[in-house]
């Protein structure tokens, strides 16, 4: 299992001085929405050159124009590029085309969509292969959490790799790590934690667990 930094409402400067700190125990680095609000394409771009051999993923959570934009952070240097799975499914074939033009990936994030199972399925047939369940700040801020969707993605998915965010943190990581995501997604359960350094490390720790 991997697992993501998803660095938000940090600077820049801030976010490389945190990946610097754990690097050795996470594997991908997200760009959070709000950090490319803040910074743009920049972000994407001075995070691969300084870490090279992580991967960089951009949480554009793209609604439109999928193709334009999916290119722009795949030519900023994003390994990952996310778009919204409410969105049409020309925007999520736009981003799909940019994808396989660039050899890179594209993460349908499923926050706020109904219907899950027959999302799923639709997405699965127009080619997805990487879902990631969500459930966004404000959500948690009512007590919500990604657990049974989680769970239920874990029932419908056929073939894409899953992905799980929405508040994940050392306290909580086990309860998600035992359900075998292929990408744990941790946000402010690092970049708000006391000692970052061995809060990554209890991550890991953790899910090595489940491995
Ligand atoms: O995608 C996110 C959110 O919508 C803000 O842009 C977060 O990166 C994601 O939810 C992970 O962060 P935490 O919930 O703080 O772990």
């Amino acid at each position: 299992m991997k697992i993501q930094l998803a660095i938000d409402d940090l600077t820049l400067e801030e976010a490389i001085t945190l990946v610097t700190v754990i690097e050795k125990e996470i594997d991908v680095i997200e760009i959070g929405t709000p950090l490319v609000y803040q910074e743009g394409m920049r972000a994407v771009t001075t995070m691969k050159k300084r870490f090279p051999k992580k991967e960089v993923l951009a949480d554009l959570k793209i609604m439109d124009a999928g193709y334009y934009e999916a290119k722009m952070a795949f030519q900023a240097g994003a390994d990952y590029v996310t778009v919204l799975g409410v969105t049409d499914d020309l925007t999520i074939e736009g981003c799909l085309r940019a994808g396989k033009e660039m050899g890179k990936q594209i993460v349908v994030d499923m926050i706020c969509v109904k219907e899950l199972e027959k999302r799923i399925e639709r997405l699965e047939t127009l080619g997805v292969s990487m879902l990631a369940v969500h459930v966004g700040t404000d959500q948690q801020a009512e007590g919500r959490r990604p657990i049974d969707d989680l769970k239920l993605m874990k029932r419908c998915c056929r073939l894409a790799e899953i992905s799980v965010a929405g508040g994940l943190s050392l306290d909580t990581v086990s309860e998600y790590a035992q359900l075998q995501p292929q990408i744990l997604i941790v946000g402010g359960g690092l970049t708000h934690a006391k000692d970052p350094g061995e809060t990554a490390k209890g991550i890991r720790k953790k899910i090595k667990e489940w491995e």
